[in-house]
C-alpha cells in the first residue's frame, strides 16, 4: 500500500515521517526523487522550483509511506495530510528563520487548506484523513497515521476552517 503524508511546510511531515520510520515503515522522502526534475531555484522564495508533471509521472510506486509536500500528486492508496493551525504553524515557521514572505505564504496557504484541497482534487475524500497537529505529539500524529492506515481510523476531513485567521492578518 502506497500512503502520501502531504501538508504545509512547517506541518510536521519529517518529524511524523522519522517516528513512523523509528516504528519500522518504510518511508521515502520526497525530497530525494525530485532533483531530475528540478527547473530552476526561485530564489527570492528560497525553493525550488520543480516539473510536477514529469516527476508525477516518472515516480516508481512503493509499498510505504512517501512523505513531502507534493505527496497528494501522486496515486496514493491512502494521503494522510498534516494541518497546524496558522499561528502555531507561523512561530514554527519563524524558528527555521525563513524570510517574512515565505512565513506569510505558507500560512496563508494554510489558512486557506491549499493542500487539503489539491488533495481532494486528486483522491476520494475516502482515502483522505487529515490530522491536525497542533495539540499534538509527534507521537500522537504517528499513531494516527499508523491507525488509519490499519483502517482502524476511518476517513475524516474538511472539518476544519481557519478562514479567521486570514481576516484578522495573523
Ligand atoms: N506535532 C507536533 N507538535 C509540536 N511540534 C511539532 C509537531 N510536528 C512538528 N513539529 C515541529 O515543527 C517544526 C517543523 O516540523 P517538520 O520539519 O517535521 O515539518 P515539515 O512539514 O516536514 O516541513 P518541510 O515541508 O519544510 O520539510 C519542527 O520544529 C518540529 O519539531
Amino acid at each position: 500500500m502506497m500512503v502520501g503524508l502531504t501538508g504545509t511546510p512547517g506541518t510536521g511531515k519529517s518529524s511524523v515521517a522519522a517516528e513512523l520510520e523509528r516504528r519500522g515503515h518504510r518511508v521515502v522522502h520526497l525530497v530525494d526523487t525530485v532533483q531530475p526534475y528540478i527547473l530552476e531555484e526561485d530564489r527570492a522564495r528560497q525553493t525550488m522550483v520543480v516539473d510536477t508533471d514529469r516527476w508525477v509521472a516518472g515516480f516508481e510506486p512503493v509499498d510505504g509511506i512517501i512523505e513531502g509536500h507534493l505527496a497528494h500528486l501522486i496515486p496514493c492508496d491512502l494521503v494522510v495530510v498534516l494541518r497546524c493551525r496558522p499561528d502555531v504553524l507561523r512561530r514554527r515557521l519563524e524558528v527555521r528563520g525563513y524570510p517574512g514572505a515565505k512565513i506569510a505564504e505558507n500560512v496563508e496557504a494554510e489558512a486557506l487548506d491549499l493542500i487539503l484541497i489539491e488533495t481532494l482534487d486528486e483522491h476520494p475524500a475516502e482515502h483522505v484523513l487529515e490530522v491536525d497537529t497542533t495539540d499534538l505529539s509527534i507521537e500522537d500524529c504517528a499513531g494516527l497515521v499508523e491507525r488509519f492506515i490499519s483502517g482502524e481510523l476511518p476517513p475524516s476531513c474538511g472539518s476544519i476552517d481557519w478562514t479567521d485567521y486570514l481576516e484578522t492578518g495573523l
